[in-house]
């Protein structure tokens, strides 16, 4: 039987990719048939690759299927297909991509739960917060659909009637660079301003995430792109390079690992191409003790237990003042052991299962490390087996609370991307703003108070791209989001993502005579 996702299908692909109407407990029996690349507007095998690699269910361990990572060969078609469908995207109006965008904007939106359970069993995360990303992937698309059509220069007069103009103009093929922490999503967020503003899009996932993406590209077909305008290109480290080396990639945007973003910076540095990077980190969530503690509270959950704790932007060092640190550490201990962990389909679940076995074992060495550093675990950071048999496999752990902990223990230096919280006591605000500076990293950091004059103070002084007031990790699209420091640089979402996908042309006209100096 024939895995199908493509859009006519989707109902028929989902009764026999899981049983019909037994969606939400299908955990266990998806199989991964079809080809993962796209080309032009059709699923491929590609015509090169290096080696094959194994696609995980995380919930269950299980083995989906396998897939090729694409050779050189393959990476040059897609650009050659990229470039063919920039040359007729490129020249529409914005009003025309909007249309199309919005289309697909559309389909997204009817097609939400057959994604989010994809990228539930591919991601091993709640269907719950999967559906919240789709929302956030369709509104993305939305979004710059309605910037599309604004796009404009401007006009310069100059002496003697002379004058000049400016266009913004589209970059050509962007090459994204997906995580597997938000798979459709990280897609949507590169994807939308970039064909706004004119471009073609390859992009490559995590090859531990491959699948949802190829529902985008469908997507986007049906809404009526032209042939080659998104592509997806699967493999690794040796695919990704390839494509970012390619003379035919005219923009990189990357979401990932501060070490990767060294790398791609580099090729990006030889080929004088423009880049984004969105890369992590280790972030500061500040609670004053006038804070309404409940939301407080809230927000620290937010800020580190999203997605198994796999979050780029997570407030993982919670700074709590002395005075409330005893009642918020409780608060916090008796909500984190509610969460609900189990079975991702399951409606009423909260955290699924992690990314993969390795990193799983990776998060829960940073916590026996945090241990013998002094950390005390306050509750969770062991590995949790559900009672359904299908589960037992599954890299399912419980959430963790760190107490005793302090500035200079590698559970508060280096980003985890698990759910360990550590909670570190402040006494004043001069003091918490300089350790939470304390670091490389800047994406994102976050204050809780009721005092709205320090609110602002504290958030002014934040060496990072995205601050929270008195809230933390929700995303708008409409807001501007991308790092300080070593977190990376140009934006994703809002209307300054347009800049980093377009570049500006100036055209000076002379309406007289040419003065000569010679
Ligand atoms: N900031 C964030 O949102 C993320 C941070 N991470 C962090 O990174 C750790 C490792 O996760 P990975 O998935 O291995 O992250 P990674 O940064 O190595 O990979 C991200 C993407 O870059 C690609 N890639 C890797 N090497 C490349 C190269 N030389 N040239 C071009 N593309 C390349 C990968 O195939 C993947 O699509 C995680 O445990 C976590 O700590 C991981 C994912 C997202
Ligand atoms: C959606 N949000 C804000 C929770 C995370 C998005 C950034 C990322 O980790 O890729």
């Amino acid at each position: 039987m024939i895995l199908r996702l493509n859009l006519k299908s989707l109902i028929s692909s989902f009764s026999s990719f899981l049983p019909a109407a037994t969606m939400s407990s299908a955990t266990g029996t998806s199989q991964l048939q079809q080809q993962l690349n796209y080309r032009g507007t059709a699923r491929v095998q590609p015509v090169d690759g290096s080696h094959s690699e194994e696609v995980y269910e995380p919930a269950t361990g299980r083995v989906m299927g396998k897939f090729l990572f694409s050779g050189e060969k393959e990476v040059d078609l897609a650009v050659q297909s990229a470039k063919a469908a920039f040359k007729i995207w490129s020249q529409k109006s914005g009003m025309e991509r909007s249309r199309v965008l919005l289309e697909a904007a559309r389909i997204i939106r009817e097609r939400r739960d057959e994604i989010a359970t994809m990228e539930t069993i591919n991601n091993g995360k709640s269907i719950f917060e999967a559906r919240i990303d789709v929302d956030i992937s369709w509104q993305s698309l939305e979004y710059y659909a309605g910037l599309a059509g604004a796009i404009a220069g401007q006009h310069v007069q100059l002496p003697g009637g002379t004058f000049a103009y400016t266009r913004r103009e589209a970059l050509g093929v962007c090459f994204g660079i997906g995580a597997w922490n938000y798979p459709f999503q990280i897609a949507c967020w590169k994807a939308a301003p970039a064909l706004a503003c004119g471009n073609a899009m390859i992009y490559k996932p995590s090859p531990l995430t491959p699948i949802s993406v190829l529902m985008l590209a469908e997507i986007f077909t049906e809404a009526g792109v032209p042939s080659g305008l998104f592509s997806v290109v699967q493999g690794g480290a040796d695919t990704g390079r390839f494509l970012c080396q390619h003379p035919g990639v005219a923009k990189i945007s990357f979401t990932g690992s501060v070490p990767t973003g060294i790398k791609i910076m580099e090729m990006s540095a030889k080929g004088i191409k423009p880049l984004t990077l969105e890369l992590g980190g280790k972030f500061p969530l500040i609670i004053f003790s006038d804070s309404v503690l409940e939301n407080a509270v809230t927000g620290a959950l937010m800020a580190n237990f999203l997605t198994q704790g796999e979050v780029c932007c997570n407030g993982t060092r919670v700074f709590v003042q002395r005075e409330i640190l005893q009642a918020f550490t409780d608060e916090v201990v008796k909500r984190t052991q509610k969460i609900k962990i189990g079975d991702p389909l399951l409606e009423d679940t909260r955290m699924g299962a992690l990314i993969s076995r390795p990193h799983l074992e990776r998060v829960l060495g940073f916590i026996k490390q945090a241990k013998e550093q002094g950390a005390k675990v306050l509750y969770g950071g062991d590995p949790y087996v559900p009672e359904d048999a299908k589960l037992t496999n599954g890299y399912f752990m419980r959430p963790c609370v760190l107490g005793n902990c302090r500035d200079d223990m590698t559970c508060v230096k280096e980003e985890i991307f698990g759910p360990v919280m550590s909670i570190l006591p402040f006494d004043t605000e001069e003091e918490v703003l300089e350790r939470a500076n304390n670091t490389n990293f800047g994406l994102a950091g976050g204050v809780f108070t009721r005092d709205i004059q320090r609110a602002h103070r504290v958030v002014a002084g934040l060496q990072a791209g995205m601050c929270f007031i008195n809230n933390y990790n929700i995303s708008p699209v409409e807001l501007p989001f991308g790092g300080y420091k070593m977190s990376g640089f140009g934006r994703e979402n809002g209307q300054a993502a347009m800049e980093y996908y377009s570049q500006l042309k100036t055209v000076c006209v002379e309406m007289g005579d040419v003065e000569s100096v010679f």
